[in-house]
């Protein structure tokens, strides 16, 4: 009583990858002061039977896209027999959907003349004032008919307007071209007597015009037209009789997450059991700080032991793109560092398995069986999370040096802190201490995804970090941060340490030789790719086979150098690839431990010039997709034009748009509504061998879903996948036949400070262990793709990685 009533909507995803976008643009609809509410339920979530109570609760339904077609029941689940049964109630059908729709009443559902993915379409409607299509206008009210208006389309097949019932009614189509080989193709149907629509468009698109103002006209028709009362009615159902208080099936954007259980517990126990305090000692550099230096003096040589293992450095320098201002860096630290191992089970029986390294040596195994339900995205949640709560809210402590406890300084540098409890958030970044690290690719089967291949490298490694080393590149400061359970009250001996180790002699005058990979360097012909020429090119065969028939609309297929044997220099490796090919999201990431029994070492080197996803302490999410990419030219003219043949390419620009789209959706689904917006569109960025299409897309972190729900709601990331993105892995997971393993996964840190966190994509990379040494590069597959010129395109990519320094260099 009293409480105004919304319209609700049922959406049923049939597993596409931009249904979140039609839920965001439906539940910010509003109609004469009725605002809109939008339930999501997976097509195969719960049987017809088991809906069909509930249906009462619903004003509208509508379909949602998906990969395949309505003449496969699977692909459409429980979207016919809604068709077929909820006559009266108001039904919206998008693209898969409005196939669905006219498949359901007898109509054809043909291959279209081309494949259109990702690109736009001018659209007409009829406009009558006829009865019967009077609905029809409405539905396109206030949308210019008789120019027609902009629309994107992602689908393969088409309803054949030849095969409509009479029952059917035709109310939109495409301009004919010479593309659909002069036909206008059928856009938009809807049902003589029933309150059924469909698009074939998609209204819901970044690019699409008026798509909001017809969900809008939808939904004003939904609730003008039949009410709840009279499908109470034809449903033979009492008011309130028979409906669900919580309708099965409707997915939540929290949706799969287990609150943490003992096993959970177990994990961060240890790391810290009371408060947490953040020292920092803060140091202003004359010059501009060198990164590598401080990594060599005190990571690769702090505290009297020598190497790399157990060590990280989130490198962001040498390079002036706007996000790229801090650095991370540490090694092994100190009472609460940890090294935290996922192994993937078989997901049958075995989720997986967690080891728990500390620095003393001790190990612990925790082993998640299915009948427990706790995944490894519960596990970091977990973790985060208790971790988090544990952090004073006071800021940071900082490290004065009173007394003469810090010693001489090292020469150039001075205190930039005069020291005590600072209040608020002092720092300027975000990396406060706590895990970084890697999650692979296979880790998608406890996220939508399912488990093929095994990957010959954990599943995910992270340190939690204790003591962190963060440099601003802008400011020339540098921050040694260390977790302790009281204020310090002067420097700690691991920050006394690191400043011994930046006085004298330093590594970072050593010559860190040429070397490249010992491979063949023409890749071209390589036999050390996974598959060879001739074989990948096969696969791009078998994509488009996909492609045409429905299946997806965009594959990200990719390859992988193997070179065997053991490579011993991986950090001189390293410091020439940060000079070769900088990028603001490298890393150097060294999992092999100290503990001399463990032989088996993985050292990861990797230039990715993408973001994958970021939030920030004011809880805004960012996602920067990268699709286009393009070869730089050898001179100052060439290099020119190859930007601009990037810039205005039609395929690159499709590639990027069905990223987007997705990338919007998965933020969709962890977002406040409404708040998803798009502030860069396909800008061009440039490196040292390619130029990249890149674009940027924003949400606000709806209250409720934790950081890590944000990071396993768009992982994998799109654009290593393609749209949609379920149906697609499956697709990847036949045609490459191994797991990516690392490559394709996502390197970064999550802080405990709130749990934000910086994640990139893992490409540009290169992968050691003593088994050989790994690089993957692939590309997105469209209809367009012409196979020599991708083959070209993982060549270039995977080039930057092999080859010595002086064959590269800056046009
Ligand atoms: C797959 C790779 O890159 C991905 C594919 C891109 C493309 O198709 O243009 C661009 C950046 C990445 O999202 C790779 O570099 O190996
Ligand atoms: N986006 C979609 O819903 C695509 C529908 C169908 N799979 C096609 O390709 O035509």
């Amino acid at each position: 009583m009293g409480r105004s009533r919304a319209c609700r909507v049922l959406l049923v995803d049939n597993y596409d990858s931009y249904t979140y976008n039609l839920y965001q643009m439906l539940s910010v609809v509003h109609v004469e002061g009725t605002s809109v509410e939008v339930d999501v339920m997976k097509n195969d979530a719960v049987p017809f039977s088991r809906l069909r109570p509930s249906i009462i609760e619903y004003d509208a339904i509508v379909l949602s896209p998906g990969p395949g077609t309505p003449e496969c029941e699977q692909d459409v689940g429980v979207c016919r027999d809604i068709l077929d049964h909820l006559v009266d109630v108001p039904i919206l059908g998008v693209c898969l959907g409005h196939q669905a729709l006219a498949h359901a009443y007898g109509a054809k559902v043909v291959k279209a003349p081309v494949p259109f993915h990702g690109r736009l379409s001018r659209v007409t409607t009829t406009c009558s004032s006829d009865d019967e299509v009077g609905r029809g206008s409405e539905l396109f009210a206030g949308i210019p008919s008789d120019g027609g208006f902009d629309v994107v389309r992602y689908h393969s097949l088409v309803v054949d307007e030849a095969s409509l019932p009479d029952c059917l009614l035709p109310l939109a189509w495409t301009s004919p071209d010479e593309e659909s080989k002069g036909r206008r193709l059928l856009m938009a149907i809807m049902h003589r007597d029933y309150p059924h629509y469909g698009v074939q468009f998609h209204p819901e698109s970044i690019c699409t015009s008026h798509g909001a103002t017809l969900l809008k006209n939808f939904v004003g028709m939904a609730l003008k037209g039949v009410g709840t009362q009279a499908r109470r009615s034809c449903l033979g159902l009492e008011s309130g009789n028979g409906s669900e208080a919580v309708v099965p099936g409707v997915c939540r954007p929290s949706e799969g997450r287990v609150e943490r259980g003992e096993p959970c517990a177990r994990i961060h126990r240890g790391i810290a059991d009371g408060g947490l305090w953040i020292n920092a000692l803060a140091l202003k550099s004359e010059e501009r700080i060198d990164a590598e230096k401080m990594f060599l003096d005190c990571c690769f040589g702090g505290g009297g032991e020598q190497g790399s293992q157990d060590t990280f450095w989130l490198d962001s320098s040498n390079l002036d793109y706007s996000g790229a201002r801090f650095s991370y860096m540490g090694r092994r630290g100190g009472k609460f560092w940890r090294r935290i191992e996922y192994v993937l089970g078989d997901q049958s029986e075995l989720l997986g398995t967690m080891k728990i390294g500390d620095t003393e040596g001790g190990e612990e195994v925790l082993t998640f069986r299915k009948e427990d339900g706790i995944t490894f995205w519960d596990c970091m949640d977990g973790m985060v999370q208790e971790t988090s709560k544990r952090m004073s809210d006071q800021g940071a402590h900082f490290i004065c040096g009173g007394d003469g406890e810090l010693g001489t300084l090292p020469s150039g540098w001075s205190l930039k802190n005069d020291g005590g409890a600072a209040e608020g958030d002092p720092l300027p970044f975000d990396f406060q201490c706590g895990f970084v690290g890697y999650i692979g690719y296979e880790m998608k089967a406890q996220c939508g995804g399912s488990m093929k291949h095994e990957a010959s490298h954990p599943d995910s490694f992270f340190f939690f970090a204790d003591q962190v080393i963060a440099i601003d590149h802008d400011d020339g400061t540098i921050y040694f941060l260390e977790l302790s359970e009281h204020k310090l009250d002067g420097p700690s001996s691991w920050m006394k340490g690191a400043l011994a180790s930046m006085t004298g002699d330093s590594l970072a005058g050593v010559d860190p030789g040429s070397g490249g990979l010992p491979c063949d360097k023409n890749l071209k012909e390589s036999a050390e790719w996974s598959r060879i020429h001739e074989e990948y090119v096969g696969d791009i065969g078998s994509c488009k086979e996909y492609l045409l028939d429905g299946d997806s609309y965009e594959i990200c297929l990719t390859n992988r150098l193997k070179i065997e044997g053991e490579f011993q220099n991986a950090l001189d490796y390293y410091r020439l690839l940060r000079q070769r090919n900088p990028a603001p999201y490298s890393a150097f990431l060294d999992f092999t431990s100290r503990a001399p029994d463990q032989k088996t070492g993985l050292t990861i080197c990797c230039s990715s010039p993408e973001r994958f996803l970021k939030l920030t302490r004011a809880g805004v999410l960012e996602a920067k997709p990268i699709k286009g990419t393009i070869r730089r030219g050898r001179t100052k003219d060439e290099d020119a034009e190859a930007l601009n043949t990037l810039r205005c390419s039609g395929k690159d620009r499709a590639e990027n748009l069905m990223i987007v789209d997705l990338l919007r959706n998965d933020l969709g689904r962890v977002s406040e509504l409404g708040s998803v917006h798009v502030p860069k569109l396909m800008d061009v960025e440039s490196y040292a061998t390619v130029h990249q299409m890149v674009s940027t897309v924003r949400g606000q972190k709806a209250q409720g879903v934790t950081p890590v729900d944000c990071i396993r709601c768009a992982f994998p990331a799109g654009s290593m996948t393609g749209a949609p993105k379920i149906r697609t892995m499956q697709i990847i997971d036949d045609l490459e036949m191994e797991s990516r393993g690392v490559y394709s996964g996502t390197i970064g840190y999550i802080s405990c400070r709130d749990g934000c966190f910086d994640m990139n994509v893992v490409i540009r990379t290169a992968i050691f262990s003593g088994t050989g040494t790994i690089v993957g590069a692939g590309g997105a597959i469209t209809i367009q793709s012409n196979a020599e010129s991708e083959f070209d395109e993982i060549v270039v990519k995977a080039e930057v990685l092999v080859s010595t320094p002086s064959s590269r260099g800056q046009p």
